[in-house]
């Protein structure tokens, strides 16, 4: 996997190289000048620019509220007949603000906020347009001022997306325009004058959001690909983790692996964890006469005998916790977390028998024609302390079954004393 996909890349700007390099980082990234992103990513940046531009809004409006307040108050100033005409479009614009201050509060009605902003944008700038046609004052033209208002309000107060604010922001100066044309009160140099502070306003902000939006979508790619490597060197660790426990040829968990993982199950039980095991068991099995097979046979087929016979425990084993190990050369070990003592003995013996059975010839062995195994059984209630203790305990057992002529199997009872089982 690489961060970003071929499709992703060439749309992005990133080059074959980087997508190639294990870690790209974000500033390898080039946008294209339109900033648009491949669809899959350009869905999950609105839902990224949508909630950090929530969070701002609602102080934003809180703002403009008060703003159109102040306006009431400066049009009552100016002439109770102003305020008259005004009070009824500045009260609709107040009640859109509160609406879209209430869609704020509600993170599941989030995705109605940048509806209901641009809502609110159009009606400041149409309500001025109409203010403008329609009061009959010498400074009336100063209403029309309002869409260059709500273009600044989209690009810099609700950060709405550019390609939104641009086609707004052109209907509502289609609007401005339209409404400046047919309104009588003002001059044609206030008009000019009113049309040039409006363009100067409207192209500043909208070039100011063009370059803000172009560093949030950088950001937002950075931390893509940040967030993909993450992911990626996570599983990575994991194979190499699994690769580091596991042996290779018979597909146990090696030495390491095996020492950890009693550890914890030990450690577990000592602090009396609620996910701890009620009892650890351990099987610890060597073939008898290996030396012997490998001798006869060569190394080759004593590679052989092993994967067959490791084989055995591995598909006997059934609960999550436990697992098969190979301890060494051809001893392995056999960790029971869900099995009373008796289980476990049980479990050996048939273990033996199914090697027994296999029938894989030996003739170098002096117990038998065929290729068997000798077992030793312990377990946590007889009161070891550690794996470590548990592991000897399991040795000491094994190590008399080879004593009292192999393929048997033997444990250390809780007594501390060992006892032959077969
Ligand atoms: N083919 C093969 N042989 C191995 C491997 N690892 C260890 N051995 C052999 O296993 C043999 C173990 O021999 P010993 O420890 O003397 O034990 P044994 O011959 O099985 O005798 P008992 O355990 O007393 O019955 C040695 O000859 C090792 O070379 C391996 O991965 N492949």
């Amino acid at each position: 996997m690489t961060g970003l996909s071929k499709e992703q890349g060439a749309s992005t700007g990133v080059t074959a190289n980087q997508i190639h390099n294990p870690l790209p980082s974000g500033n390898d990234i080039r946008l294209p000048w339109h900033l648009r992103l491949p669809v899959s990513l350009e869905q999950d940046f609105r839902f990224y620019s949508r909630n950090s531009a929530a969070g701002a809004a609602s102080s934003a409006l809180l703002l403009i509220a008060l703003l159109l307040v102040c306006a009431m108050l400066v049009e009552s100033l100016v002439g109770s007949d102003v305020l008259l005409q005004t009070w009824r479009p500045r009260l609709f614009t107040l009640m859109v603000t509160g609406g879209c201050l209430m869609l704020c509060q509600q993170p599941r009605w989030r995705e109605w906020l940048q509806p209901a902003l641009l809502v609110l944008s159009f009606t400041l700038s149409l309500s001025g347009v109409y203010l403008g046609m329609a009061i009959d004052h010498p400074l009336s033209y100063v209403f029309f001022l309002q869409t260059p208002l709500a273009v600044v309000m989209l690009s810099t107060l609700f950060r709405l997306p550019f390609h939104s604010t641009v086609v707004s922001a052109l209907l509502m100066t289609g609007a401005m325009l339209a409404g400046l044309y047919f309104s009588k009160e003002s001059t044609p140099f206030e008009h000019a004058t009113l049309i040039m502070l409006s363009m100067a306003f409207i192209s500043m902000s909208l070039f100011g959001q063009y370059v803000y939006e172009r560093l949030l979508r950088k950001h937002f790619l950075s931390e893509h690909v940040l967030y993909q490597h993450r992911d990626e060197l996570h599983s990575a660790n994991q194979v190499l983790e699994s690769q580091a426990t596991v042996d290779g040829m018979t597909g146990c968990i090696n030495r390491r692996g095996m020492e950890a993982r009693l550890n914890h199950l030990y450690h577990l039980l000592k602090q009396q964890n609620p996910d701890a095991p009620e009892r650890v068991c351990l099987l610890l099995f060597d073939i008898d006469f290996f030396k012997q097979y490998n001798d006869t046979y060569g190394h080759p087929a004593g590679d052989e005998c092993l994967k067959k016979v490791s084989a055995v425990p591995l598909a006997m084993v059934q609960a999550e916790k436990d697992f098969v190990a190979r301890y060494g050369g051809e001893e392995f070990v056999i960790v029971l977390t869900d099995s009373s003592f008796n289980d476990a003995l049980v479990f050996a013996e048939r273990m033996r028998n199914r090697v027994e059975q296999l029938g894989l010839p030996h003739s170098g062995s002096r117990v038998n024609q065929v290729v068997t195994i000798s077992i030793g059984v312990s377990s946590s209630d007889g009161g070891a302390e550690n794996g470590g203790a548990l592991l000897k305990q399991a040795d000491e057992a094994l190590y008399q079954a080879k004593g009292a002529g192999r393929n048997r199997v033997a444990m250390m009872n809780h007594q501390g004393a060992v006892e032959m089982l077969t």
